[in-house]
């Protein structure tokens, strides 16, 4: 049945995701917080800073007022950077008439709190502003959504009905949506492959081939997973779309972000020019932070984090931080996840 959706956020993935629920028959609503950019939505049916060269559908309406977006709202759809989460909540408190499901987009993890997304949106909003909170992650680049190619993500939730309330809002011909109970390993995938992302870029960077790369995916995975079990993820998340699969798609894609801001830091960029060079959101630079602090008070071990935080934030020469990784203690592949877990 169609809906009144409202959308959070006019980046290239709220964008993206806009095009899909109006592709299903449902009224969307488009908050974008620049008027120059809701008017060139509204009236050139285009988004050229996120979304150069495609057009949007003529029925998707953007605002830049949060209350004419969401104040009626069925569902809203939350898709702002990590860092402006908790403000964006705090607005859509004092606007929602009625409560809403919340379904967010948003891959990262809160430096300082070390909270996960829907934590966070759990401290912020008012019993009476939603009705259940969802996270849609997966393979997903919004410059291949926003064309209608073939794309699988997962929907989570605490609750089946919210699960499948957001598979069927989304579901199309072109945009496959699976279930999963796992919240946090749906938002823990998301949020940690950026991290890997950024390292296998460098790799690029450094000129290293096919091999260094694979190497990075696996044991990026392992650690991944290490650290999910450790926070009470069920580690088979980290096998489907919301894992590996967004693993696979961020690492291996020119659409990525982070693999291109980890590219450039690998042929000697700063990182201050490369995110000013980006002009778009790279989570994995906060998330590489915020995991770090994660990871040691858990105490729980991942090398290639460590390593990705000496670069970005102490300086550590990429080449550097690669031998380091090498020149580690032997291992065995295979480890225990259980609680005591053993990475000897
Ligand atoms: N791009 C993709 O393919 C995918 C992205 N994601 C995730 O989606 C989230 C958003 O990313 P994406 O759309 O790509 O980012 P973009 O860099 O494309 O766009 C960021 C958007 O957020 C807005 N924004 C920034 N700060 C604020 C704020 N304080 N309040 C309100 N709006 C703000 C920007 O507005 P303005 O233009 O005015 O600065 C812009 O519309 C991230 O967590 C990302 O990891 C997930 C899956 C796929
Ligand atoms: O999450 C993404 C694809 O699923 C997008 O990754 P980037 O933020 O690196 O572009």
């Amino acid at each position: 049945m169609p809906a009144s959706v409202a959308v959070l956020g006019a980046g290239s993935w709220g964008t993206a995701l806009a095009v899909v629920l109006c592709d299903n028959g449902h009224k969307v609503k488009l908050w974008a917080r620049r008027e120059e950019q809701v008017q060139e939505i509204n009236e050139q049916k285009t988004n050229e800073a996120y979304l150069p060269g495609r057009r949007l559908p003529d029925q998707l309406e953007a605002t830049s007022s949060i209350q004419e977006a969401a104040s009626t709202a069925d569902a809203v759809v939350s898709v702002v950077p990590t860092s402006a989460v908790r403000e964006t909540m705090q607005t859509l408190n004092g606007v929602v008439q009625h409560p809403v499901l919340l379904i967010h987009a948003t891959k990262g993890i809160e430096p300082g709190s070390l909270k996960r997304v829907s934590e966070m949106m759990e401290e912020e909003l008012e019993e009476r502003t939603v009705r259940g909170i969802a996270v849609l992650s997966g393979p997903s680049h919004a410059e291949e959504v926003s064309e209608r190619q073939p794309t699988t993500v997962t929907v989570s939730s605490a609750e089946l009905k919210h699960q499948e309330e957001a598979q069927d809002l989304f579901m199309t011909q072109h945009f496959r949506v699976y279930t999963n109970p796992d919240v946090i390993g749906v938002e823990l995938g998301g949020a940690l492959k950026n991290i890997i992302a950024l390292g296998i870029g460098m790799t690029d960077g450094l000129d290293y081939g096919d091999n260094a790369k694979a190497a990075l995916m696996t044991r990026g995975l392992a650690e991944i997973t290490r650290l999910g079990s450790r926070l009470g993820a069920d580690p088979l998340t980290f096998s489907g779309l919301s894992g590996l699969g967004d693993l696979i798609v961020t690492c291996t894609s020119e659409h990525s972000r982070n693999f291109r801001c980890g590219r450039m830091l690998g042929e000697g960029w700063s990182l201050d020019d490369v995110l000013e060079q980006m002009g778009m959101v790279v989570e994995g630079v906060k998330t590489t932070k915020a995991v770090q602090s994660l990871a040691a008070s858990y105490d729980v071990e991942m090398p290639i984090t460590d390593a990705l935080y000496e670069v970005l934030f102490n300086g550590l020469d990429p080449k550097e931080a690669s031998e380091r990784l090498m020149g580690r203690v032997k291992k065995r592949e295979v480890e225990d996840l259980g609680p005591s877990n053993s990475t000897q």
